[in-house]
Protein backbone atom coordinates (compact mmCIF):
# COMPACT_ATOMS: atom_id res chain seq x y z
CA UNK A 1 0.00 0.00 0.00
CA UNK A 2 3.23 2.42 0.62
CA UNK A 3 5.04 1.28 -2.12
CA UNK A 4 3.32 3.52 -5.29
CA UNK A 5 4.92 6.34 -6.61
CA UNK A 6 3.18 9.81 -6.35
CA UNK A 7 2.45 10.09 -9.85
CA UNK A 8 0.10 13.64 -9.73
CA UNK A 9 -0.12 16.95 -7.36
CA UNK A 10 -3.40 19.11 -8.08
CA UNK A 11 -3.77 22.30 -6.48
CA UNK A 12 -6.71 24.55 -6.33
CA UNK A 13 -8.08 28.11 -4.89
CA UNK A 14 -11.06 27.31 -2.84
CA UNK A 15 -12.93 30.68 -1.41
CA UNK A 16 -16.15 30.63 0.40
CA UNK A 17 -17.73 34.20 0.66
CA UNK A 18 -17.84 34.40 4.07
CA UNK A 19 -17.01 38.15 4.48
CA UNK A 20 -21.09 38.82 3.26
CA UNK A 21 -22.01 37.97 6.75
CA UNK A 22 -19.03 39.02 8.95
CA UNK A 23 -18.29 35.71 9.50
CA UNK A 24 -14.98 35.27 10.79
CA UNK A 25 -14.64 38.90 11.64
CA UNK A 26 -11.85 40.57 13.73
CA UNK A 27 -9.55 43.30 14.57
CA UNK A 28 -7.59 43.22 11.62
CA UNK A 29 -9.74 41.39 9.26
CA UNK A 30 -12.95 42.99 8.92
CA UNK A 31 -13.80 40.83 6.11
CA UNK A 32 -12.10 37.59 5.69
CA UNK A 33 -13.22 34.77 2.73
CA UNK A 34 -12.02 31.59 4.65
CA UNK A 35 -10.01 30.11 1.94
CA UNK A 36 -7.52 27.57 1.09
CA UNK A 37 -4.90 26.09 -1.23
CA UNK A 38 -6.95 22.61 -1.33
CA UNK A 39 -4.11 20.02 -2.42
CA UNK A 40 -4.53 16.30 -3.78
CA UNK A 41 -2.26 13.88 -4.08
CA UNK A 42 -2.22 10.52 -5.87
CA UNK A 43 -0.26 7.39 -6.12
CA UNK A 44 0.33 5.53 -9.64
CA UNK A 45 -1.67 2.82 -7.32
CA UNK A 46 -4.85 5.02 -6.65
CA UNK A 47 -4.05 5.70 -2.98
CA UNK A 48 -5.12 9.92 -2.58
CA UNK A 49 -4.45 12.25 0.14
CA UNK A 50 -5.95 15.45 0.68
CA UNK A 51 -4.65 18.47 2.23
CA UNK A 52 -5.48 22.24 3.34
CA UNK A 53 -3.79 25.38 4.17
CA UNK A 54 -6.18 28.06 5.48
CA UNK A 55 -6.17 31.45 4.43
CA UNK A 56 -8.54 34.78 4.30
CA UNK A 57 -9.21 35.12 0.73
CA UNK A 58 -6.61 37.46 -1.85
CA UNK A 59 -3.55 35.81 -1.91
CA UNK A 60 -4.21 32.17 -2.01
CA UNK A 61 -3.29 31.89 -5.35
CA UNK A 62 -0.07 32.99 -4.16
CA UNK A 63 0.07 29.90 -1.69
CA UNK A 64 -1.16 28.26 -5.05
CA UNK A 65 1.88 29.00 -6.62
CA UNK A 66 4.03 28.17 -3.64
CA UNK A 67 2.28 24.47 -3.67
CA UNK A 68 3.06 24.17 -7.43
CA UNK A 69 6.70 25.26 -6.71
CA UNK A 70 7.37 22.24 -4.18
CA UNK A 71 5.48 19.65 -5.82
CA UNK A 72 8.64 19.12 -8.07
CA UNK A 73 10.17 17.48 -4.24
CA UNK A 74 7.32 15.15 -4.18
CA UNK A 75 6.26 13.66 -7.54
CA UNK A 76 7.92 10.24 -7.73
CA UNK A 77 8.37 9.31 -4.08
CA UNK A 78 6.23 6.61 -2.74
CA UNK A 79 4.72 6.98 0.53
CA UNK A 80 7.36 4.30 1.88
CA UNK A 81 10.08 6.53 0.79
CA UNK A 82 8.95 9.76 2.92
CA UNK A 83 7.66 8.27 5.77
CA UNK A 84 10.17 5.69 6.46
CA UNK A 85 12.39 8.90 6.95
CA UNK A 86 9.70 11.57 7.31
CA UNK A 87 11.82 14.15 9.07
CA UNK A 88 14.26 13.97 6.25
CA UNK A 89 11.81 14.71 4.01
CA UNK A 90 10.27 17.39 5.90
CA UNK A 91 13.90 18.96 5.84
CA UNK A 92 14.12 18.45 2.15
CA UNK A 93 10.89 20.06 1.77
CA UNK A 94 11.45 23.15 3.81
CA UNK A 95 15.03 23.84 3.19
CA UNK A 96 15.49 23.02 -0.35
CA UNK A 97 18.98 25.40 -0.72
CA UNK A 98 17.22 27.44 -3.67
CA UNK A 99 13.70 27.33 -2.20
CA UNK A 100 14.14 28.41 1.36
CA UNK A 101 15.56 31.64 0.89
CA UNK A 102 11.28 32.93 0.16
CA UNK A 103 11.14 31.57 3.72
CA UNK A 104 12.63 29.63 5.66
CA UNK A 105 9.65 27.61 7.37
CA UNK A 106 8.01 30.96 7.15
CA UNK A 107 5.39 33.23 4.96
CA UNK A 108 3.85 31.77 2.47
CA UNK A 109 6.17 29.06 1.57
CA UNK A 110 5.36 27.61 5.10
CA UNK A 111 1.71 27.84 4.37
CA UNK A 112 2.70 25.87 1.28
CA UNK A 113 4.71 23.06 3.34
CA UNK A 114 2.10 22.77 4.94
CA UNK A 115 -0.77 22.02 2.92
CA UNK A 116 1.58 19.44 0.87
CA UNK A 117 2.30 17.44 4.19
CA UNK A 118 -0.99 17.47 5.16
CA UNK A 119 -2.15 15.51 1.95
CA UNK A 120 0.88 13.39 2.66
CA UNK A 121 -0.41 12.55 6.46
CA UNK A 122 -4.08 12.28 5.24
CA UNK A 123 -2.57 9.54 2.42
CA UNK A 124 -0.23 7.93 5.38
CA UNK A 125 -3.21 7.37 8.07
CA UNK A 126 -5.82 6.18 4.81
CA UNK A 127 -3.50 3.74 3.92
CA UNK A 128 -3.58 2.39 7.44
CA UNK A 129 -6.76 2.47 7.48
CA UNK A 130 -7.06 4.54 10.55
CA UNK A 131 -7.72 8.35 11.56
CA UNK A 132 -4.96 9.94 12.10
CA UNK A 133 -5.14 11.08 15.80
CA UNK A 134 -5.17 6.74 16.24
CA UNK A 135 -2.20 6.47 13.81
CA UNK A 136 -0.53 8.95 15.69
CA UNK A 137 -1.59 7.40 19.13
CA UNK A 138 -0.73 3.95 18.52
CA UNK A 139 2.66 4.53 16.51
CA UNK A 140 5.87 3.66 18.46
CA UNK A 141 7.42 6.99 20.09
CA UNK A 142 10.81 6.19 18.43
CA UNK A 143 8.97 6.41 14.93
CA UNK A 144 7.16 9.14 16.05
CA UNK A 145 10.46 11.27 17.24
CA UNK A 146 11.43 10.23 13.28
CA UNK A 147 9.16 12.52 12.51
CA UNK A 148 10.27 15.79 13.92
CA UNK A 149 13.14 17.50 12.32
CA UNK A 150 14.90 18.93 16.26
CA UNK A 151 17.33 21.44 13.94
CA UNK A 152 16.99 24.53 16.05
CA UNK A 153 15.25 23.13 19.16
CA UNK A 154 18.00 21.08 20.76
CA UNK A 155 18.64 23.71 23.17
CA UNK A 156 15.08 23.29 24.23
CA UNK A 157 14.55 19.75 23.75
CA UNK A 158 16.36 16.75 23.03
CA UNK A 159 15.67 13.91 20.85
CA UNK A 160 16.01 11.89 24.15
CA UNK A 161 13.80 14.77 26.50
CA UNK A 162 11.40 14.24 24.07
CA UNK A 163 11.39 10.00 23.94
CA UNK A 164 11.28 10.32 27.97
CA UNK A 165 8.09 12.53 27.17
CA UNK A 166 6.20 10.25 25.20
CA UNK A 167 7.50 6.88 27.21
CA UNK A 168 6.26 8.71 30.75
CA UNK A 169 2.93 9.32 28.89
CA UNK A 170 2.32 5.90 28.12
CA UNK A 171 1.50 5.18 31.76
CA UNK A 172 -2.46 5.76 30.97
CA UNK A 173 -2.65 6.02 27.61
CA UNK A 174 -5.59 3.23 27.33
CA UNK A 175 -7.62 4.88 29.59
CA UNK A 176 -7.59 8.74 28.09
CA UNK A 177 -8.34 7.01 24.21
CA UNK A 178 -11.15 5.48 25.75
CA UNK A 179 -12.61 8.16 27.63
CA UNK A 180 -11.94 10.76 24.54
CA UNK A 181 -14.07 7.83 22.70
CA UNK A 182 -16.52 7.73 25.46
CA UNK A 183 -16.77 11.71 26.52
CA UNK A 184 -14.91 14.02 23.67
CA UNK A 185 -12.24 16.80 23.91
CA UNK A 186 -13.48 19.94 25.36
CA UNK A 187 -14.05 22.42 23.20
CA UNK A 188 -15.19 26.31 23.30
CA UNK A 189 -16.90 28.71 20.91
CA UNK A 190 -16.06 31.55 18.85
CA UNK A 191 -19.44 31.50 16.74
CA UNK A 192 -20.90 33.86 18.73
CA UNK A 193 -18.88 37.30 18.75
CA UNK A 194 -17.51 37.90 15.42
CA UNK A 195 -16.39 41.68 15.66
CA UNK A 196 -19.03 42.25 12.57
CA UNK A 197 -21.56 40.80 14.43
CA UNK A 198 -24.43 43.03 15.80
CA UNK A 199 -25.82 42.80 19.10
CA UNK A 200 -28.50 40.98 18.26
CA UNK A 201 -27.16 38.67 17.06
CA UNK A 202 -24.40 38.50 19.43
CA UNK A 203 -27.00 37.62 22.25
CA UNK A 204 -29.47 35.55 20.12
CA UNK A 205 -26.12 32.83 19.06
CA UNK A 206 -25.00 33.26 22.58
CA UNK A 207 -27.95 32.02 24.13
CA UNK A 208 -28.65 29.24 21.21
CA UNK A 209 -24.87 28.16 22.19
CA UNK A 210 -25.95 28.12 25.96
CA UNK A 211 -28.98 25.63 25.28
CA UNK A 212 -26.78 23.31 23.09
CA UNK A 213 -23.97 22.85 26.63
CA UNK A 214 -21.05 25.32 25.50
CA UNK A 215 -19.47 26.55 28.56
CA UNK A 216 -16.30 28.69 27.01
CA UNK A 217 -16.81 31.70 24.82
CA UNK A 218 -14.45 33.78 22.82
CA UNK A 219 -14.91 37.46 21.91
CA UNK A 220 -13.05 39.53 19.65
CA UNK A 221 -12.25 42.82 20.97
CA UNK A 222 -9.46 45.47 19.90
CA UNK A 223 -11.39 47.72 17.65
CA UNK A 224 -12.59 50.25 19.87
CA UNK A 225 -12.96 49.98 23.76
CA UNK A 226 -16.47 50.98 24.20
CA UNK A 227 -17.88 48.49 22.01
CA UNK A 228 -15.64 45.93 23.82
CA UNK A 229 -16.73 46.44 27.28
CA UNK A 230 -20.52 46.86 26.35
CA UNK A 231 -19.86 43.66 24.11
CA UNK A 232 -17.90 41.31 26.75
CA UNK A 233 -20.79 42.71 29.49
CA UNK A 234 -23.25 41.54 27.56
CA UNK A 235 -21.67 37.76 27.01
CA UNK A 236 -20.22 37.74 30.83
CA UNK A 237 -24.07 38.52 32.02
CA UNK A 238 -25.49 35.63 29.99
CA UNK A 239 -23.05 33.33 30.53
CA UNK A 240 -22.73 33.99 34.11
CA UNK A 241 -19.48 34.15 37.01
CA UNK A 242 -18.86 30.43 35.97
CA UNK A 243 -18.43 29.54 32.56
CA UNK A 244 -15.17 30.81 30.80
CA UNK A 245 -14.81 33.48 28.72
CA UNK A 246 -11.83 34.44 26.72
CA UNK A 247 -10.72 37.94 24.34
CA UNK A 248 -8.99 37.85 21.12
CA UNK A 249 -7.37 41.27 19.35
CA UNK A 250 -5.69 39.77 16.31
CA UNK A 251 -2.14 41.68 17.13
CA UNK A 252 -4.30 44.97 16.83
CA UNK A 253 -1.92 46.74 19.66
CA UNK A 254 1.29 47.76 20.61
CA UNK A 255 2.45 46.63 24.00
CA UNK A 256 1.95 49.55 26.00
CA UNK A 257 -1.77 49.70 24.83
CA UNK A 258 -2.38 46.15 24.89
CA UNK A 259 -1.48 46.16 28.58
CA UNK A 260 -3.74 49.37 29.71
CA UNK A 261 -6.60 48.09 27.09
CA UNK A 262 -6.81 44.53 28.68
CA UNK A 263 -6.87 46.00 32.12
CA UNK A 264 -10.10 47.84 31.19
CA UNK A 265 -11.76 44.46 30.50
CA UNK A 266 -10.66 42.85 33.24
CA UNK A 267 -13.58 43.28 35.21
CA UNK A 268 -14.79 40.62 32.86
CA UNK A 269 -12.40 38.22 34.08
CA UNK A 270 -10.95 36.53 30.51
CA UNK A 271 -8.97 33.92 31.00
CA UNK A 272 -6.82 34.82 28.23
CA UNK A 273 -5.92 37.72 25.62
CA UNK A 274 -5.18 36.16 22.46
CA UNK A 275 -2.75 37.74 20.04
CA UNK A 276 -2.43 40.90 21.75
CA UNK A 277 0.10 42.37 19.37
CA UNK A 278 2.52 41.92 16.55
CA UNK A 279 2.90 37.71 16.45
CA UNK A 280 6.62 37.81 16.02
CA UNK A 281 6.99 40.00 19.18
CA UNK A 282 8.59 37.10 21.89
CA UNK A 283 9.18 39.85 24.30
CA UNK A 284 6.38 42.10 23.69
CA UNK A 285 4.23 39.60 24.75
CA UNK A 286 6.56 38.65 28.02
CA UNK A 287 6.08 41.81 29.28
CA UNK A 288 2.58 41.73 28.38
CA UNK A 289 2.19 38.55 30.15
CA UNK A 290 4.07 39.99 33.01
CA UNK A 291 1.83 43.15 33.77
CA UNK A 292 -1.32 41.07 32.87
CA UNK A 293 -0.62 37.85 35.32
CA UNK A 294 -1.63 40.26 38.96
CA UNK A 295 -5.09 40.03 36.79
CA UNK A 296 -5.06 36.42 36.30
CA UNK A 297 -5.38 36.86 32.54
CA UNK A 298 -2.65 34.29 30.68
CA UNK A 299 -1.86 35.34 27.14
CA UNK A 300 -2.59 32.89 24.22
CA UNK A 301 -1.18 32.97 20.88
CA UNK A 302 -0.16 30.71 17.77
CA UNK A 303 -2.24 31.14 14.95
CA UNK A 304 0.23 33.45 13.04
CA UNK A 305 3.04 32.16 14.55
CA UNK A 306 5.18 30.30 11.75
CA UNK A 307 7.38 27.45 13.09
CA UNK A 308 8.74 25.77 15.92
CA UNK A 309 11.58 28.18 16.65
CA UNK A 310 9.43 31.24 17.72
CA UNK A 311 7.09 28.68 20.00
CA UNK A 312 10.52 27.72 21.28
CA UNK A 313 11.17 31.16 22.17
CA UNK A 314 7.76 32.19 23.55
CA UNK A 315 7.95 29.23 25.84
CA UNK A 316 11.87 29.73 26.56
CA UNK A 317 10.89 33.90 27.67
CA UNK A 318 7.63 32.95 29.71
CA UNK A 319 5.80 34.71 26.96
CA UNK A 320 2.77 33.33 26.46
CA UNK A 321 0.74 30.67 29.22
CA UNK A 322 -1.26 28.78 26.14
CA UNK A 323 0.09 27.46 23.44
CA UNK A 324 -2.42 27.69 20.41
CA UNK A 325 -0.87 25.20 18.04
CA UNK A 326 -2.66 25.51 14.38
CA UNK A 327 -2.85 22.51 11.82
CA UNK A 328 -2.03 24.95 8.44
CA UNK A 329 0.30 27.77 9.42
CA UNK A 330 3.64 25.92 10.62
CA UNK A 331 5.06 22.40 8.89
CA UNK A 332 2.05 20.45 9.25
CA UNK A 333 1.80 17.06 12.05
CA UNK A 334 5.71 17.31 11.94
CA UNK A 335 6.25 20.21 13.48
CA UNK A 336 3.19 20.10 15.65
CA UNK A 337 4.61 17.48 17.45
CA UNK A 338 8.02 19.50 17.91
CA UNK A 339 5.76 22.15 19.72
CA UNK A 340 3.63 19.74 21.35
CA UNK A 341 6.46 18.15 23.16
CA UNK A 342 8.06 21.52 24.06
CA UNK A 343 4.81 22.44 25.27
CA UNK A 344 4.56 19.43 27.89
CA UNK A 345 8.11 19.74 28.66
CA UNK A 346 7.43 23.91 29.47
CA UNK A 347 4.39 22.57 31.52
CA UNK A 348 2.01 25.01 29.15
CA UNK A 349 -1.22 23.81 28.17
CA UNK A 350 -2.07 23.44 24.68
CA UNK A 351 -5.41 25.08 23.35
CA UNK A 352 -5.25 24.61 19.53
CA UNK A 353 -6.60 27.30 16.99
CA UNK A 354 -9.04 26.50 14.92
CA UNK A 355 -11.46 29.78 13.60
CA UNK A 356 -11.22 29.03 9.41
CA UNK A 357 -12.13 26.35 6.76
CA UNK A 358 -11.47 23.18 7.83
CA UNK A 359 -8.92 24.40 10.78
CA UNK A 360 -11.58 22.21 13.09
CA UNK A 361 -11.50 19.43 11.39
CA UNK A 362 -7.74 18.93 11.12
CA UNK A 363 -6.69 19.77 14.42
CA UNK A 364 -8.74 17.72 16.45
CA UNK A 365 -7.04 15.47 15.52
CA UNK A 366 -3.40 16.41 16.88
CA UNK A 367 -5.27 17.98 20.56
CA UNK A 368 -6.83 13.98 20.99
CA UNK A 369 -3.28 12.79 20.34
CA UNK A 370 -2.06 15.31 22.81
CA UNK A 371 -3.88 14.31 25.42
CA UNK A 372 -3.92 10.77 24.99
CA UNK A 373 0.52 10.45 24.12
CA UNK A 374 1.60 13.54 25.35
CA UNK A 375 0.03 15.96 27.97
CA UNK A 376 -1.84 13.63 29.94
CA UNK A 377 -3.91 16.24 31.57
CA UNK A 378 -7.51 18.16 30.09
CA UNK A 379 -6.69 20.86 32.83
CA UNK A 380 -6.89 24.64 30.96
CA UNK A 381 -6.84 23.08 28.13
CA UNK A 382 -9.61 23.29 25.23
CA UNK A 383 -9.79 23.51 21.63
CA UNK A 384 -11.50 25.91 19.73
CA UNK A 385 -14.65 25.53 17.67
CA UNK A 386 -16.40 27.87 15.04
CA UNK A 387 -19.67 26.49 13.44
CA UNK A 388 -19.06 27.35 9.73
CA UNK A 389 -18.37 25.29 6.70
CA UNK A 390 -18.32 21.87 7.98
CA UNK A 391 -20.77 20.70 5.33
CA UNK A 392 -18.26 21.30 2.43
CA UNK A 393 -15.90 17.77 4.36
CA UNK A 394 -16.65 14.81 3.67
CA UNK A 395 -15.80 13.74 7.55
CA UNK A 396 -17.12 16.69 9.27
CA UNK A 397 -16.40 17.34 12.67
CA UNK A 398 -19.06 15.96 15.31
CA UNK A 399 -19.95 18.72 18.45
CA UNK A 400 -21.37 16.36 21.36
CA UNK A 401 -22.22 18.67 24.31
CA UNK A 402 -19.53 21.25 23.54
CA UNK A 403 -16.88 18.26 23.36
CA UNK A 404 -14.98 16.89 19.60
CA UNK A 405 -15.89 13.53 19.06
CA UNK A 406 -12.98 11.28 18.01
CA UNK A 407 -13.43 11.19 13.83
CA UNK A 408 -13.13 7.56 13.16
CA UNK A 409 -13.27 7.69 9.42
CA UNK A 410 -9.67 7.01 8.26
CA UNK A 411 -7.23 9.88 7.36
CA UNK A 412 -6.74 13.56 8.18
CA UNK A 413 -10.86 14.56 7.94
CA UNK A 414 -9.40 17.10 4.77
CA UNK A 415 -11.38 15.70 2.11
CA UNK A 416 -14.03 18.03 0.94
CA UNK A 417 -16.25 17.24 -1.49
CA UNK A 418 -15.58 17.63 -5.56
CA UNK A 419 -19.09 20.24 -5.93
CA UNK A 420 -17.94 22.17 -2.87
CA UNK A 421 -14.44 22.42 -4.78
CA UNK A 422 -15.91 22.89 -7.76
CA UNK A 423 -18.46 25.68 -6.89
CA UNK A 424 -15.70 27.41 -4.74
CA UNK A 425 -12.83 27.64 -7.13
CA UNK A 426 -11.55 31.33 -7.10
CA UNK A 427 -12.55 33.07 -9.71
CA UNK A 428 -14.38 30.81 -12.15
CA UNK A 429 -16.51 28.47 -9.64
CA UNK A 430 -20.15 29.28 -10.03
CA UNK A 431 -20.41 30.95 -7.19
CA UNK A 432 -18.01 33.67 -7.72
CA UNK A 433 -18.87 33.99 -11.54
CA UNK A 434 -22.37 35.07 -9.69
CA UNK A 435 -20.56 36.99 -7.29
CA UNK A 436 -18.42 39.15 -9.35
CA UNK A 437 -20.79 39.33 -11.66
CA UNK A 438 -23.09 41.18 -9.40
CA UNK A 439 -20.05 43.00 -8.23
CA UNK A 440 -19.64 44.14 -11.87
CA UNK A 441 -15.77 42.88 -12.12
C1 LIG B 1 -9.75 35.76 10.45
C2 LIG B 1 -10.09 34.65 11.41
O1 LIG B 1 -11.46 34.47 11.47
C3 LIG B 1 -9.54 34.91 12.81
O2 LIG B 1 -10.27 35.95 13.41
C4 LIG B 1 -9.66 33.64 13.61
C5 LIG B 1 -9.12 33.76 14.98
O3 LIG B 1 -8.39 34.66 15.36
C6 LIG B 1 -9.49 32.74 15.96
O4 LIG B 1 -10.32 31.90 15.64
O5 LIG B 1 -8.91 32.77 17.02
MG1 LIG C 1 -7.41 34.16 17.25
Amino acid sequence: MLKGKIAKLAVSDVRFPTSLEQHGSDAMHANPDYSAAYVVIETDDGLKGYGITFTVGRGTEIVVCAVEALSTLVIGKTLEDIVSNFSGFYRCLTSDSQMRWIGPEKGVIQLASAAILNAIWDMWARAEGKPLWKLLVDMDPKQLIRCIDFRYITDALTEQEALNLLEKAKEGKQQREEEMLKEGYPAYTTSCAWLGYSDQQLTQLCSTALTEGWTKFKVKVGADLQDDIRRCSLIRKMIGPENSLMIDANQRWDVAEAISYVTKLAEFRPLWIEEPTCPDDILGHAAISKALAPLGIGVATGEQCHNRVMFKQFLQASALQFVQIDSCRVGSVNENLAIMLMAAKFRVPVCPHAGGVGLCELVQHLILFDYISVSASLENRMCEYVDHLHEHFKSPTVIRNAHYMPPKDPGFSSEMFDESVQKHQFPHGEVWRSILEKNGS
